[in-house]
């Protein structure tokens, strides 16, 4: 089938690419130009494992192609809507001025009967009011959206744990037959109408969200009481009704969409007048900034009172390993809080260096992991990448630092190893 995808950002580049891998003509737009640059030429203008090879394949194909001329979108039967949606300057809303531009620039270029998919995470109402610009020349508007998870979206587009349709029957079918890969595996496929559809994405989002901020309010009650958090996660969620995953304790969760969908999902719920109901979306957020605060408190307290001229290894920048992103990344955060009380702060990570000294570039940063550790007084790991968690032996370590301090901002290293070697560790919630 032939598929447009306008908006070629993280999302749109990863749909597409997926898309044509699975035997559609697929044309991806977006309005950066470097960006469609980059992905004609079959490199993802960031890092996702196994998107190149995608990108690279589909293009010699002859399958996708890129475009940063809306025009190009006309003859394909659907259009994936792939823009972003950030959080507002001054507030917590959702933005959808992309979203808007987007749908009102393809409408000249549609055909009746074409199909246009939202997969932009977006606040509810949103596809109702577009419906109508959408139907005004003859096409179907539904609500599609998107669940993938950074590192490793490639497999959650082409096997996703479900497929979920905001809209009519028929669209739904062509809907089913894009996603035919999926369907013969019975993927469960949901098909509703749009405040539904739109409700699921933000609703899973703000689920996660409180999963994480649940264990990290539980952290701060071990750090009282001299229980270990990561025990109790273990422990409840061997109860199948609570599971263990997202129940990581730790600096919290960050990214381009946990912390931006729980504000917007908030505001929203303000605006529709049921605020209250979702009341509880805004302590889930006071709990997750205060835990990067803790880890600051740590590293303070493990070099005696102050980081001031004190050298600070600082591991990781990404918000999660597998990923170059450092959209509201919780590394970064601690990162710029130790650098703010006067901490001489060394950022290293393996993917987002670049990205964190573009946009944080008052902090000194080290092409690897053992040349920011060399004459460190404290080291602080806030991003779990392999080679700091599994790779980085404390022996190793002490061989480079000049300090003993280890703050474990992702409860990710073995603390009676690290002690054992003469370490003082500090975890978040760990005795
Ligand atoms: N990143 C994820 O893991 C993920 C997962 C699920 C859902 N989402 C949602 O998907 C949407 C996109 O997220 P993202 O992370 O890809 O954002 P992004 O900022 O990486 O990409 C957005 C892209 O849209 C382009 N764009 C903006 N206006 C345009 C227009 N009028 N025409 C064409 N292109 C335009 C931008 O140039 C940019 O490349 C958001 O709503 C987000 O919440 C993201
Ligand atoms: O136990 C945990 C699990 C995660 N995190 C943190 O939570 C954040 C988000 O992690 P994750 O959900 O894996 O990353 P995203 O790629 O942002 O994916 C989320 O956001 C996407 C965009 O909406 C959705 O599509 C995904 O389903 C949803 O998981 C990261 O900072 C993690 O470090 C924790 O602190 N503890």
């Amino acid at each position: 089938m032939k598929l447009s995808v306008i908006g070629c950002g993280y999302l749109g580049a990863v749909h597409a690419a997926a898309m044509a891998s699975i035997g559609h003509e697929v044309v991806g737009i977006d309005v950066d130009e470097r960006k469609i640059e980059a992905l004609a030429a079959g490199k993802a203008p960031f890092f996702e494992p196994g998107l190149d090879e995608l990108l690279a394949e589909g293009v010699a194909s002859g399958r996708l192609r890129f475009s940063s001329d809306l025009a190009d979108a006309a003859g394909a039967a659907v259009h994936f809507i792939a823009v972003g949606t950030p959080q507002t300057k001054d507030g917590d809303a959702a933005d959808l001025r992309f979203v808007n531009a987007a749908v009102e620039g393809l409408l000249p270029h549609l055909a009746p009967g074409d199909i246009v998919a939202g997969k932009s995470t977006v606040p509810v109402g949103t596809a109702a009011r577009l419906a109508e610009a959408v139907e005004s020349v003859g096409a179907e508007l539904v609500w599609n959206p998107e669940f993938l998870r950074e590192g490793w979206a490639v497999e959650d587009t082409v096997s996703p744990d479900r497929i979920v349709v905001g809209g009519g029957a028929r669209a739904a079918d062509v809907l089913r037959e894009v996603y035919h890969t999926a369907v013969a595996t019975e993927t469960p496929f949901i098909v509703t109408n749009y405040a539904t559809a739109e409700l699921v994405k933000v609703a899973a989002n703000a689920f996660l969200a409180t999963k994480i901020s649940f264990i990290n309010a539980m952290a701060e009650i071990a750090e009282v009481t001299g229980a270990d958090v990561t025990q109790l996660a273990d422990a409840i969620g061997h109860d199948n009704r609570i599971g263990r995953r997202f129940l990581g304790a730790g600096i919290g969760f960050g990214g381009g969409c946990l912390p931006k969908d729980i504000r917007a999902f908030s505001a929203r719920a303000e605006e529709l007048g049921r605020g209250e109901s979702v009341s509880f979306l805004r302590e889930v957020d006071a709990i997750n900034l205060r835990r990067r605060e803790r880890a600051v408190q740590l590293v303070v307290d493990g070099l005696g009172g102050s980081v001031h001229r004190k050298r600070v290894a600082v591991l990781g920048a990404a918000f999660k390993p597998h990923s170059d992103d450092i959209r509201d990344s919780p590394a970064l955060d601690v990162a710029t809080r130790l650098h703010g009380l006067g901490a001489d702060v060394v950022v290293t990570d393996p993917a987002a260096l670049e990205n964190a000294r573009r946009v944080h570039p008052q902090l000194d940063y080290a092409a690897d992991r053992d040349e920011a550790l060399r004459g460190a007084d404290a080291v602080v790991v806030v991003t779990e990448w392999d080679e700091y968690r599994r790779q980085l032996s404390p022996e190793h370590a002490a061989g480079l630092a000049a300090g003993r301090v280890v703050v474990d901002g992702r409860n990710c290293l073995d603390a009676d190893t690290w002690r054992a070697a003469g370490w003082t560790y500090l975890g978040m919630g760990r005795p």
